[in-house]
């Protein structure tokens, strides 16, 4: 139905749009049955933004990524609906090939595990130089691996540019991913949870490395279970729980007004003391109407059956989405808003209104 996604409207101007996702829907096949990992999911990420996924583990963050650029096992999943445009081009019809030249130029991916990123025969200056385009000679190839292992905090990088993934810590191995993954200068950035495995001061590292990065027009799409790190990070916020976006929005105005239930819930299952929500993903998510309604204090009877719940803008604020009936046109929302004074997560800087 075209009336799925009312509002909000467009979140990038035509011309400042790199990526493009559309109603995104990757099924797993497994000997149990088939999981809708990803079902219906649409965003964008303009040129030089960072965009964040959150949401618990099993929520599908994994998986929507690794579906825009074909880097899923297929079996067992499979991409079975949905369009995915990057700067114009169809990628889900693109060929291997296309995907291939595309995975090693413009968009780069670090993966959760990043040990299995890595090549254990080859060292890491070997890998990085492969990374590095072939208009450098291998010298100049050589000197910016080693300044890229300096970006990423790689100490001694002059010499540890010969170590073999083996001799990295888990850690180390994790910032070398990274710096092959930045090596081709990629338009956009898919990283993975990142700043997992790495102690707090390579963290602020990272994050002021992948700050730099935007600053010089690189659009980053990141995913995260750090909610303090989506906090020094993001312009926008997209909240996934049962393999669709509940809640889209600005950093500021998700944090001052999670509106969501599940957003409600997941900034309050964040305390300062553990630095991830700890919720985890319950089998039994319902695959029609709202996802969450099994856990929601506000389930009414609409929330079952049918679609998820259109995107509705909250409030006047036509860039922050949220599905959920409680916000459609004959709904009050007052009750579930009124919920979310208390759900605030983090403060993002400075006294909050
Ligand atoms: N290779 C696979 N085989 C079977 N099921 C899978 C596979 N990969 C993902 N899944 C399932 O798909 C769903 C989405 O997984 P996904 O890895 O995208 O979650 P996530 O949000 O990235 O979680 P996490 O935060 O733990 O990384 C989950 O139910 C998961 O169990
Ligand atoms: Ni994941």
């Amino acid at each position: 139905m075209s009336t799925r996604h009312p509002s909000p409207g467009p979140e990038q101007a035509e011309s400042n749009r790199l990526l493009s996702v559309n109603d995104l829907r990757t099924d797993i096949r497994t000997d149990q049955g088939t999981i809708r990992a990803v079902d219906g999911v649409s965003f964008e990420v303009g040129r030089g933004e960072t965009v964040c996924l959150v949401g618990e583990s099993g929520s599908g963050k994994s998986v929507t990524c690794r579906s825009l650029t074909g880097i899923l096992p297929e079996p067992p999943a499979d991409v079975v609906g949905g369009s995915v445009e990057f700067d114009g081009q169809s990628l889900l019809e693109a060929d291997d090939e296309q995907l291939r030249r595309i995975r090693g130029d413009r968009i780069a991916h670090v993966f959760q595990s990043p040990q299995s990123a890595l090549d254990p025969v080859y060292t890491i200056g070997d890998q990085l130089v492969e990374a590095i385009t072939i208009h450098n000679t291998a010298s100049a190839a050589r000197e910016r691996a080693i300044n890229l292992l300096r970006r990423v905090g790689i100490p001694r990088a002059d010499s540890r540019i010969d170590d073999y993934p083996h001799e990295f810590s888990g850690g180390m191995c994790q910032r070398a991913a990274i710096a092959i993954a930045l090596a081709s200068d990629p338009e956009l950035l898919i990283a993975d949870e990142p700043t997992t495995a790495v102690d707090v001061t390579v963290q602020a590292r990272l994050i002021e490395l992948l700050r730099g990065l935007t600053d010089d027009g690189t659009s980053v799409l990141l995913i995260t279970h750090d909610l303090r790190v989506a906090a020094a990070l993001a312009d926008r916020l997209l909240v996934m729980y049962g393999g669709t976006i509940v809640e889209r929005g600005p950093l500021e105005e998700l944090f001052d007004r999670p509106a969501h239930p599940y957003t409600q819930a997941l900034f309050e299952s964040y305390t300062g003391c553990s630095s991830r929500g700890d919720r985890t993903a319950r089998r039994d998510v319902p695959t029609a109407g709202c996802r969450f309604r099994a856990e929601c204090r506000h389930a009414v009877d609409t929330c079952v059956g049918g679609e998820q719940p259109p995107s509705y803008a909250v409030g006047d604020r036509e860039t922050h989405g949220v599905s959920c009936v409680h916000y459609g046109p004959d709904r009050d929302p007052t009750p579930v808003l009124a919920d979310a004074a208390a759900a605030r997560p983090v403060s993002t800087e400075g006294d909050d209104d």
